[in-house]
């Protein structure tokens, strides 16, 4: 297939378009690099330095490229900051989105698989969360997603869109090319591994006063790997006008400081710790139920182990020290 990936100069684009080319896939990334890295794209894949939000730029890459379907990872994407920011949010994901969806539905795209998050279900009722659980976002993050999420539906009632939402987890680890680098970085792993490499000298915790089993929040995090083969498996499966809504991470959930001690054994670093305030916007505890995901598409994770899933990270900054700026 010829597939659009938008956001494909990013953390999971990039070892996503991997995976696509892999598989025999023609890929062009659009992207405007605001978080992304030029050398993050794979050399096999098309690349268009652009916004989704330009309609030309989209259209070109949609006919240049005979485009089929559209892997849509472009956003920002910070829990925290979408609670400062929130028109940042609601412009980029939510405006953005709709002017990309409007240039590829008039482009007759009918293939669409959107970046969605765990972000949508807010303090869920009961773990692990299942993909029908109801939807209540906490943070504007959360609800600019689910705000897209409608689109679609909308769009598939009208104008017979194709679409899959992907509600991931929280993504880590590295493939041996691709890896994460953002900045500034605020994700956990990175950051523990960044005190780890002697770039920090502790590990703020955000709050330690959570209803979990150590007080510190609880979250299911999922190898990019394991993420990159699911969007191939659902890009390759869907059909336009379909409908497709799946949770997706291992099912597991471990603290924040269980995360920190995991890294400690990886990397064999002490690790300083130091609890701070709550961040607005975490819920307490996000664990994925992905049934369903392995019951349509035989999705299954194949790196489901933390320890793996730091030691791949690890990995990746010990050959990237300055990330993609080397
Ligand atoms: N990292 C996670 O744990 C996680 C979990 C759930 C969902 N997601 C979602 O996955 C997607 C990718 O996340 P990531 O961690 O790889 O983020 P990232 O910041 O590394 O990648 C996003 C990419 O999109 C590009 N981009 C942003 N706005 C754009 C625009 N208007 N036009 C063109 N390009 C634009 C950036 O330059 C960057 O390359 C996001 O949609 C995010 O919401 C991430
Ligand atoms: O220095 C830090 C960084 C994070 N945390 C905590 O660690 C957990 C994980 O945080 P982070 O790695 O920032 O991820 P999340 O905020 O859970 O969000 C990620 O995971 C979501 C899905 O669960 C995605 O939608 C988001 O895009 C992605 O950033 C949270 O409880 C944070 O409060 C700390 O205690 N200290």
């Amino acid at each position: 297939m010829n597939v659009l990936v938008t956001g494909g100069a990013g953390y999971i684009g990039s070892v996503t378009v991997e995976a696509l080319v892999n598989r025999g896939h023609r890929v062009v990334v659009l992207d405007n690099l605001v978080t992304g890295h030029r050398d993050a794209v794979h050399e096999a894949a098309a690349f268009v330095h652009g916004d989704i939000q330009d309609p030309e730029m989209v259209g070109f890459a949609v006919q240049e490229h005979g485009v089929e379907a559209v892997l849509h990872f472009a956003a920002s994407s910070l829990v925290g900051e979408s609670m400062e920011q929130p028109f940042k949010y609601f412009g980029n994901n939510s405006a953005g989105s709709l002017k990309l969806l409007e240039t590829l539905v008039g482009h007759g795209v009918k293939r669409f698989v959107l970046s969605s998050t765990a972000a949508l279900f807010g303090t869920p009722d009961a773990l692990p969360i299942p993909a029908d659980a109801p939807i209540r976002p906490e943070s504007v993050y959360g609800e600019s997603k689910y705000l897209i999420e409608r689109m679609l539906a909308w769009l598939q009632r009208t104008q017979g869109l194709g679409y899959t939402t992907l509600r991931y987890f929280n993504a880590a680890g590295a493939s041996g090319r691709f890896g994460e680098d953002h900045r500034p970085e605020s994700h956990l792993i990175p950051i523990v591994l960044e005190v780890a490499r002697g770039k920090r000298a502790y590990i703020p915790i955000f709050g330690d006063d959570y209803p979990t089993r150590d007080g510190t929040c609880v979250r299911d995090y999922i190898h990019v790997l394991d993420l990159a083969e699911a969007h191939v498996l659902a890009v390759e499966a869907l059909e336009p006008g379909e409908a497709h809504a799946y949770n997706l991470g291992n099912g597991t959930g471990f603290s924040v400081r269980e995360v920190v001690e995991v890294c400690r054994e990886v990397t064999g670093h002490e690790i300083p710790e130091r609890v701070l305030p709550r961040r607005a916007g975490d819920p307490a505890a996000l664990v994925a139920d992905s049934s369903l995901l392995t019951q349509e598409l035989g999705w299954r994770p194949q790196h489901a182990d933390l320890r793996e899933i730091v030691a791949s990270a690890w990995r990746w900054f010990q050959a990237h020290p300055e990330g993609y700026h080397a």
